[in-house]
């Protein structure tokens, strides 16, 4: 898969270790900042990748901030974004199978590096699994294009 990551100073640290992770996994991945040692406005960053996993040239997003939630409320005002909060692995699965997010967000000041990868890990290998769960999520696309 082709994946945009993204994130705020306060992601900046985990952000390395999961561009490492990612590639292991044999994906590519392309970083869309923060660069090092700058403070940074998380929308700016959930938003551009956001919008990269939008226009199709991406097919997967991870973006990071201090909580992950700043920077989910604005990847998810993108159109077309599905951006899941998900500090647990639990969750993170869960994102993918019954919600099909497209884009997961993560608090570098909540999880460690290991359940960080670990979410990574269970989000990018599990498997939407349509059905009841297509029809909730039209009806959040049918109001997106309303
Ligand atoms: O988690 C975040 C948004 O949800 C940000 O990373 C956090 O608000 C940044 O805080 P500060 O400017 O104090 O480092």
């Amino acid at each position: 898969m082709k994946i945009a990551i993204g994130s705020d100073h306060g992601g900046y640290e985990l952000k390395p270790v999961l561009i490492d992770y990612v590639k292991e996994l044999g994906h590519e991945i392309v970083d869309f900042g923060v660069s090092a040692g700058k403070k940074a406005n998380y929308p700016v960053y959930g938003i551009k990748v956001a919008e990269a996993v939008a226009s199709g040239e991406y097919d997967a997003g991870i973006v990071i901030c201090g909580t992950g939630i700043g920077i989910s409320i604005a990847a998810n005002k993108v159109k077309g974004i599905r951006c899941a909060c998900a500090n647990e692995v639990f969750s993170a699965k869960m994102a993918k199978e019954h919600n099909n997010a497209n884009v997961l967000a993560l608090g570098a000041r909540v999880i460690g590096e290991e359940v960080a990868k670990m979410a990574v890990y269970e989000w990018l290998n599990a498997e939407f699994q349509g059905g009841r769960h297509s029809e909730r999520i039209q009806i959040i696309t049918d109001y997106e294009n309303k």
